[in-house]
């Protein structure tokens, strides 16, 4: 046995091994100790191989999800071996065969998976700066490539988030050591363009991959072949709904970087919190496939006011008519993921129950969509069922209620097969048999308290407590003996038992036939149900928009073309929510005015106040109303923000490296239809150097990148760039302050803020009023001094001109200084590292 068990685990030899033996799966070896830590189950021995005993751990086999959904969630792929060969036949060990692996990407059991978000297994490749990447999504049969630059992993990362990453081997990656994300290496040679597209070509069927679109991609095409064969070599099934494969068109999309997607935290708070979040906000959908879409739909915005338009005309329809949808939702399924399941043959029964209730609760969802006027909702009405075929078969094949368990029997339905009404039949009437048995034996001998029984471990038997047991006639066979009673079979209650024993036995492997074969029937109808699973999902969340909107109090927002963004009286969705009055603000951004600066004392409002613009936006470009009494929104290509610093330890990047990074991204990539929020750039070095690189990027936003922008400062001397730039609007978060206290309102006004109320927020604080008020004589006499020497330090008092000759890299003078005959080779391979550092 142990040597079958060496030869399957050297197929899977970075996976846990799950072998099953009876009613278990044991690990061994290194697996068990391993699994007895992550999963706290006890190590014991069995045996020992060259005099060392074997160290070993297992789990019931009934209870095995549980555990694969701990070790997984940890990180841990398993791979599951179970006996497939006949043990009454076998000579040897029985034959075993790894059937699956699960892997923390390649999920599909409902008991493993969050249902309200996508799990997704991610490959990717880098050559010469293009990053390929292919990601699948096994629960819904999403397939999707895409090639763009090294550049964009990090943004990439954060709207897919991956459960798990392939790559190649011998690829650096060091972002990925540090998200944590389970990965796992290939061969490199799987991801080979002309290897991966005759997998795809064999998987789809087709002759080339020309009907995709992926031209030109090699680096994707090489990346969605790996990852097609990974993904079928943990299932050990075609995974038949993987039925396409499309280019994302990022083209297509608002563009939000990886800081972005974080700081509006859309789905996710900055510290990992699932709430409140924009979506914990907006979620409160029907189905957890309108979940999931919504949390997509959030990390997708849409370029095309076309395209919007459809949606909000859905939306606007369904502000009279949400109850009615959702209600009718409310009865439906995971069709999706259930889908997903038929295709794979992991389908349980109850699985199919949900398919057939959810096909039936669809039909009248059809009937409500169909009469609400707007095409987005007619065509989504088009596709869910109306009189379902499949619903009609399944209502045909499966119990009302079916058993969890196929093997436990119970989940063909009545009247489908003939044969197996026979064979229940006959276990039905063993009821009547055992009475009537029962009575006769009691007249026969005399033994009053005599009962006719069953249980699994002895079949059936007739029970006769020991005080009566001289009554008991000759043909009673002793079964068992119990402390108080003895039980007995006869040969009459033998032959009944063996009859319904088989009967039993035969209707169980009947069931599971009939339930493949069903099975089979339903594949036909794969690519039918993803289209209405991807309807319900759609319509899911077109209503809860409108639902939304409607509780919340939002409002249409209006596309128009060119360069626009006016909100009045927006409100920060989120906050709103958590504070007891909201105060509404306006914003107005157009050609002419490109640049808010916006200051004010700290927690007056102004991280708000730029977020909520962003998301204002953001949620107009996913086609939903939106917090603000009015909004006209212009083209929009992308949302940068560079707000609230953090150490990125783990990247060994600085709190002002972090900040200078970002920075270099927008300036680098922003255009005059981007809108990019700024808080504070600067604070984090001296107060002349961030004074004076926060002018700079402010002048170079405006005169340059010409984004729209929000740019909030603690620094007043940039209020002055409203002077020199008519784009350049002042705005403040105003405020009152109160004898020695402040009361922030909250409320943005024009024109630069009057003071800075640092000292008395610090009070707020609870700063210690010794220190508050040193810090005030302080303050007085850095002003008096400033006063009178008349010599501040004005950035803006001397034209800045253009240095004339770039200061040298300090890497030059570092090698002007040094002396290469003085180094040891040592000393020498120090210093080349040195320089290498300072050229990144
Ligand atoms: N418009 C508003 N209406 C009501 N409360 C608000 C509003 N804006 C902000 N607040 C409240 O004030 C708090 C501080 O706001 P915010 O973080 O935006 O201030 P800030 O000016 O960016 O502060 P800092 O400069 O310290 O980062 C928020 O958590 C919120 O509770």
């Amino acid at each position: 046995m142990m040597a079958q068990y060496f030869s399957l685990k050297r197929d899977h030899p970075d996976k846990l091994l799950f072998y099953r033996m009876g009613d278990f799966y044991e690990l061994f070896y290194e697996d068990a100790e391993k699994a007895a830590r992550l999963l706290d189950i006890t190590l014991t021995t069995r045996g020992a191989t060259a005099g060392v005993p074997i160290k070993m751990a297992g789990v019931p086999y009934h209870a095995a999800e549980g555990y694969l959904a701990r070790l997984v969630k940890l990180g841990e792929s398993v791979a599951i071996a179970e006996q497939i060969g006949d043990p009454a036949l076998a000579k040897g060990p029985v034959e075993r065969k790894v059937v699956r692996v699960v892997t923390p990407g390649t999920l599909t059991d409902a008991a493993l998976l969050d249902d309200k978000r996508d799990n997704r297994v991610l490959a990717l490749n880098s050559q010469r700066g293009t990053l390929g990447l292919g990601w699948i999504s096994l629960a819904s049969g999403e397939f999707r490539l895409q090639q763009t630059s090294i550049d964009e992993l990090s943004s990439e990362l954060e709207r897919l988030r991956p459960a798990e990453i392939v790559l190649p081997d011998g690829l650096d990656i060091p972002l990925l050591a540090q998200l944590g994300i389970p990965s796992q290496r290939l061969p490199a040679w799987q991801f080979d363009t002309e290897s991966s597209t005759a997998t795809l070509t064999r998987h789809f069927g087709t002759r080339d991959l020309a009907g995709f679109g992926v031209d030109g991609m090699h680096v994707a095409i090489g990346c969605a072949g790996a990852l097609l064969e990974y993904v079928k070599s943990t299932q050990g099934v075609q995974p038949s709904h993987i039925a396409n494969l499309a280019v994302e068109d990022a083209r297509e999309l608002i563009r939000l970087d990886a800081a972005t997607r974080r700081n509006l935290e859309l789905t996710e708070t900055i510290r990992g919190e699932p709430s409140p979040t924009l979506l914990s906000l907006l979620d409160t959908c029907a189905t957890s496939m309108g979940s999931r879409l919504l949390a997509h739909w959030l990390h997708h915005p849409i370029r095309r006011h076309g395209k919007l338009a459809e949606r909000l005309s859905a939306v606007r329809v369904l502000r009279d008519a949400w109850q009615g949808v959702r209600d009718s939702l409310a009865e439906v399924g995971d069709v999706e993921r259930i889908t997903a399941r038929v295709a794979l043959r992991s389908a349980r029964p109850r699985d199919l129950a949900a398919l057939r209730d959810s096909l039936k609760a669809l039909e009248a969802t059809r009937t409500l969509a169909e009469q609400l006027d707007s095409p987005l909702l007619q065509q989504l009405a088009g596709v869910l069922p109306r009189e379902s075929d499949v619903a009609a078969l399944l209502a045909r094949a499966i119990l009302p209620e079916p058993a969890t368990f196929l093997r436990d029997g119970g989940v063909i339905n009545h009247g489908y097969s003939p044969t197996l009404d026979e064979l229940r039949a006959i276990q039905q009437n063993c009821g009547d048999f055992l009475l009537q048995l029962e009575a006769r034996e009691k007249e026969r001998t005399g033994i009053s308290t005599l009962k006719v029984e069953y249980n699994r471990v002895h079949g059936f038997y007739i029970e006769v407590s020991k005080a009566q047991g001289d009554k008991v006639p000759d043909d009673y066979r002793r079964r068992q003996t119990l402390k108080n009673a003895e039980r007995y079979i006869t040969p009459e209650l033998k032959e009944f038992e063996d009859k319904a024993l088989s009967a039993n036995d035969r209707a169980l492997m009947l069931e599971k036939q009939l339930y493949e074969a069903l099975l089979d029937e339903l594949a036909a109808h794969i690519a039918e149900l993803k289209l209405i699973a991807q309807a319900t999902a759609t319509l899911d969340v077109l209503a809860t928009l409108a639902e939304r909107g409607d509780t919340l109090g939002y409002v249409e927002p209006e596309f128009v073309p060119g360069v626009e963004l006016t909100i009045e009286n927006g409100r920060h969705p989120v906050v709103e929510a958590e504070v007891d009055r909201f105060i509404a603000n306006d914003t107005r951004l157009g050609a002419e005015r490109k640049l808010l600066l916006i200051t004010g004392p700290n927690m007056g409002g102004k991280s708000t106040y730029m977020r909520q613009v962003a998301l204002i936006t953001l949620l107009a470009h996913i086609g939903s109303f939106v917090p603000a009494d009015r909004a006209v929104i212009g083209e929009v290509d992308r949302i940068f923000t560079r707000i609230g610093a953090s150490d990125d330890l783990a990247g060994g990047r600085s709190t002002f490296m972090v900040e200078m990074t970002e920075t270099a991204n927008i300036l680098n990539n922003a255009t005059e239809h981007s809108l990019v929020l700024m808080d504070e750039v600067g604070r984090g070095t001296s107060t002349f150097d961030g004074l004076a690189l926060a002018w700079a990027i402010a002048r170079a936003l405006i005169d340059k990148n010409r984004a729209y922008t929000l740019f909030a400062t603690h620094y007043f001397e940039l209020t002055r760039l409203a002077d020199e730039f008519a784009q350049v609007a002042n705005v403040h978060l105003s405020a009152v302050e109160h004898k020695d206290s402040i009361v922030f309102l909250h409320h943005v006004e024009d024109g630069p803020a009057s003071q800075s109320y640092g000292l008395a927020v610090a009070q707020l604080a609870g700063v210690p009023g010794k220190v508050i008020r040193e810090a005030r004589r302080h303050l007085a006499e850095l002003e008096s001094q400033a006063a009178s020497a008349h010599r501040q330090p004005d950035l803006f008092a001397v034209p800045v001109a253009e240095p004339a000759e770039p200061a040298p890299h300090p890497a030059v003078d570092r090698l002007g200084d040094l002396d290469p005959d003085s180094l040891s080779p040592r000393e020498a391979l120090a210093l080349l590292y040195e320089l290498k550092k300072m050229t990144i």
